[in-house]
């Protein structure tokens, strides 16, 4: 499978003269599920932005499914959720909100309904579809956000922070549809625990913007060191078992260390 995202030697600056990330190299393929974790600052959105092609980057390229360097021609192809919820809820109604990018694509009326349908359920939304989107509360405009870009079914998922705003709940909600999704799955987060039920490859970006690891789940969640380098803290499974289980077995999901301290206790 080809990458879907290619960028070659991305640096951003800003016109005050911030760089926000510096020449980063990175390849993602055809339904990988990786995160893209680092510390407040260091450049994960700017990165989003740039893989998703809504800033020009000051240097370096990014080419799209093997086929193009124009964002614009594959923008029905990538679901890019930025990290304020207000920017994707401008219509009317929470229904036409969701219902805009399906009918962007032409998917059929019938399609696109049954579509919101299905996503608006998944996440509490039915009651709230006729409200405008200025009257929901935080973690209802956060979850109307993720179903408007969920309700097209783009090939490749760049979420910035998803779960901000949201409860335990809809956390799970949002994780299970994140992980249904059949697609790739890009995932920027500065929060650690959540990493290892989403993806399977790790990118650190470092505080100077530029790419501080690259490497597999549990590689770079194990790696407590790697972490406090660049401002992040390992899971709080990963903390738990530290120093009692290997780097190997230390569980990296709250489920896994259950399972690990009932097989344990039993
Ligand atoms: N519009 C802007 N103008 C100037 N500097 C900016 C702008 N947006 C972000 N920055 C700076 O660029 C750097 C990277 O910011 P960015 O928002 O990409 O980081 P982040 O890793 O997403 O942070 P967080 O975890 O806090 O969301 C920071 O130093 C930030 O202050």
């Amino acid at each position: 499978m080809g990458p879907v995202i290619e960028a070659r030697g991305l640096t951003h600056a800003y016109p005050d003269g911030t760089t926000a990330i510096q020449d980063v190299t990175v390849s993602i393929d055809e339904g990988e599920r990786v995160a893209v974790i680092g510390a407040n600052g260091s450049g994960k959105s700017t990165l989003q932005l740039a893989l998703g092609g809504l800033v020009e980057p000051t240097a370096g390229t990014v080419r799209y499914f093997d086929e193009t360097t124009d964002a614009e021609a594959v923008r029905d192809r990538l679901g890019v959720l930025l990290q304020d919820p207000d920017d994707y809820l401008f219509n009317t109604t929470v229904r036409e909100d969701l219902e805009y990018g399906p009918a962007q694509l032409g998917m059929s009326r019938e399609a696109a309904t049954q579509r919101v349908a299905h996503v608006a359920a998944e996440l509490g939304l039915d009651a709230l579809l006729d409200r405008p989107p200025f009257r929901l509360s935080g973690g209802e405009k956060q979850r109307a956000a993720v179903a408007s870009v969920l309700a097209f079914e783009p090939d490749v998922l760049l979420l910035d922070e998803p779960f901000g705003a949201v409860d335990a709940h809809y956390r799970d909600r949002i994780l299970k549809l994140v992980t249904d999704h059949e697609g790739t799955v890009v995932l920027f987060t500065p929060s650690l625990d959540v990493v290892a039920d989403v993806a399977d490859r790790v990118i650190v970006v470092g505080p100077d913007g530029s790419i501080a690891a690259d490497g597999s789940v549990r590689d770079v969640l194990t790696d407590s060191t790697l972490l406090q380098a660049n401002g992040l803290r390992p899971p709080a499974t990963v903390t738990l078992f530290e120093g009692i289980l290997d780097a190997d077995d230390v569980p990296l999901t709250v489920s896994d260390a259950r399972a690990y301290l009932l097989d344990e206790l039993g």
